[in-house]
């Protein structure tokens, strides 16, 4: 049986180009720049000059690069999928920005009718070669003296603006300024110096200020700092810009990559590590492979390696402002601690500057961790914000430093860092314990107090909760509520098996008997407040039960810890009982 060839119907191939290969039409432009440039480089002689002319819904691009013999513009241009920038072996060759023989057919996203004018530098005559969207072309003779290839197009109806002198010149300043040839949009110079980072400059003052210039006209932004980046693997070059200001770091960071000079796009994610989204950059890659869309880059083992190697430029530009530059890396701090923070939880580096430079709220003001270590070898940390809200003033009165470990990232950050001092203990507060260096009061009080205490603990009994009387600062502090881990969980525990049908109650119940039964939560009235403690000092007839409701009310109110629904029955009826008492004087005995 004779073999056939596939038919193509070319309205089909560029329909499916243009819904889901290329983001916008705009690419074509890209596509006619890559292939003169690509015709350049293969001629191999001179910068090559590559000039863009427009006007009246047309466009032209000419280049004087390797041109095509008659016989190459019949296999090369008319077959879709065929490329001369590939080795024998189907591998796209290094020096070229095209590989998969598609490219032109994305001037069919903007005209009906592609012409080619060429003459090959190798020999021969010059042809023109006529491809229309339906799928036919032509091939005749045409006069052209000097080496090279011309394209024109003209404008398909609905797409005038594309090929319109402002719209052209705008798309190849995009894509092209950075190209090493002469490209021209209408007489007006498009390229210049090449990438700004690698422009020669009298000094590193003025370089700096250029490349702040050059993000400011880019991005709009003038830079925290400018960081040079240099990975020769990957053949890249570039700077990364630190923003002036704090992102979320849930913000997608998207780069301006460049591949072989031309732009890849403005948009690129995945450039560099997750944790550094506090740089914006604009790199240029000679080895790095584009996606066949060319919008985005392909995801292998180089970009892996390039995306390290661009994290680490950044982390020791961090490591070396710490050492040089101490106002500098405070400053950057205060815009992206964040950030910093995450990476300090897999790097010891960064763990460090974390700890030397960071500021955390501490029950003795705000400081460093490693300032408070330095002062409270045997300190104490949160792991919620709330608990060292309401504890500091109790702990800080106690001599026990207590610093705020509840916000992102700050409780793994402090149980990690043993990592980088092995000497290191700072430990979980355990509220509980806080009440052991509460002061006792002398047994004669302790002895006049008794008829209270048991009156006290009659009103709290049903809420489980223990009362105990101590002598502690701040004496403003009329009641501390306090929960061990261990009744919290307990407390947890009860309500589950409130919750839990039979079978389970009966099972959390073994759970909650061999966790013992110690350690309630407590109610600690503080001696040292004058209105607790004329409260201890009321006698049967007066309002104990309400007065000492109220002061768990309040206590559980201050501590921002959740109200139970009994919690705030109580509250409630303690502020009644209060309210009458005020209200109706007591009869007289
Ligand atoms: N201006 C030009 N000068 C010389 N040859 C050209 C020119 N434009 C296209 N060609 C030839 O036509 C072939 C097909 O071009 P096309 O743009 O479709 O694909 P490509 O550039 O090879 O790959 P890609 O699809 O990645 O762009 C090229 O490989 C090249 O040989």
């Amino acid at each position: 049986m004779a073999e056939r060839s596939f038919q193509v119907d070319l309205r089909g191939v560029v329909d499916l180009l243009s819904r889901h290969l290329y983001a916008s039409p705009r690419v074509y432009l890209r596509e006619l720049l890559q292939n003169a440039v690509d015709a350049i480089t293969a001629r191999g002689a001179g910068p090559g000059r590559v000039t863009v002319e427009t006007g009246g819904g047309m466009l032209r691009v000419s280049d004087d690069g390797i041109g095509l013999t008659a016989d190459e513009v019949h296999t090369l241009l008319a077959t879709i999928g065929r490329s001369s920038k590939r080795d024998e072996l189907g591998f796209a060759r290094h020096d070229f920005l095209g590989q998969f023989g598609i490219g032109l057919l994305s001037a069919f996203l903007v005209a009906d009718e592609i012409e080619v004018v060429t003459r090959s530098a190798r020999g021969g005559d010059a042809v023109r070669w006529t491809g229309l969207s339906g799928g036919s072309y032509r091939v005749e003779p045409a006069e052209r003296d000097e080496p090279g290839t011309t394209v024109t197009l003209h404008a398909r109806r609905g797409a005038a603006e594309l090929l319109s002198p402002p719209v052209v010149a705008d798309l190849a300043r995009a894509y092209g300024s950075l190209l090493p040839v002469e490209l021209t949009v209408d007489g007006v110079p498009i390229t210049g110096d090449g990438p700004p980072w690698r422009a020669p400059h009298p000094d590193p003052a003025r370089r700096r200020r250029a490349l702040e210039e050059y993000c400011e006209e880019l991005y709009g932004f003038t830079p925290y700092d400018v960081i040079d980046l240099d990975v020769p693997e990957a053949g890249l070059t570039g700077v990364a810009f630190v923003l002036p200001q704090a992102v979320p770091p849930t913000a997608r960071a998207a780069h301006r990559v460049y591949l072989k000079r031309m732009l890849l796009a403005e948009g690129v994610e995945g450039l560099l590590p997750d944790w550094a989204f506090f740089a914006r950059c604009v790199v240029d890659a000679g080895e790095l492979r584009p996606t066949a869309s060319r919008e985005a880059l392909y995801e292998d083992e180089l970009l892996e390696s390039v995306r390290h190697s661009l994290g680490e430029a950044l982390r020791q530009w961090l490591v070396r402002i710490a050492e040089t530059d101490p106002a500098r890396l405070r400053g950057f701090l205060r815009l992206h601690q964040l950030g910093v923070k995450a990476m300090a939880l897999h790097d010891d580096d960064m763990l460090r500057i974390v700890d030397r430079w960071l500021d955390y709220e501490t029950s003795a003001g705000p400081m460093t961790l490693a300032e408070f270590r330095r002062r409270h070898p045997g300190g104490r940390f949160t792991t919620s914000v709330e608990e060292f809200r309401r504890l500091s003033a109790v702990a800080g009165a106690q001599g026990v430093g207590l610093v705020n470990g509840g916000y992102v990232h700050d409780t793994e950050i402090i149980e990690r860092l043993p990592a980088i001092d092995p000497d290191i203990r700072l430990s979980r507060l355990d509220a509980a314990e806080l009440a052991t260096s509460f002061g006792l009061l002398d047994p004669a009080e302790e002895l006049a107090l008794r008829p209270f205490l048991a009156a006290a603990r009659r009103a709290l009994e049903r809420l489980g909760c223990e009362v105990v009387v101590r002598d502690f600062d701040p004496a403003s502090l009329p009641a501390l509520y306090l929960t061990s881990r261990d009744a919290r969980h307990r407390e947890e525990l009860a309500q589950a098996v409130e919750a839990a049908d039979e079978l389970w109650a009966g099972v959390l119940g073994a759970v909650g008997a061999a966790s013992g039964g110690v350690d309630r939560p407590q109610l600690v009235l503080n001696y040292r407040n004058p209105l607790t403690r004329r409260v201890t000092a009321l006698g049967e007839g007066g309002p104990v039960e309400p007065a000492v409701q109220a002061l768990y009310g309040q206590a559980l109110l201050l501590g921002h810890h959740p109200l139970r629904p009994a919690d705030t029955a109580v509250l409630n009826r303690s502020f009644i009982g209060l309210l009458e008492w005020a209200v109706h004087a007591p009869e007289a005995p």
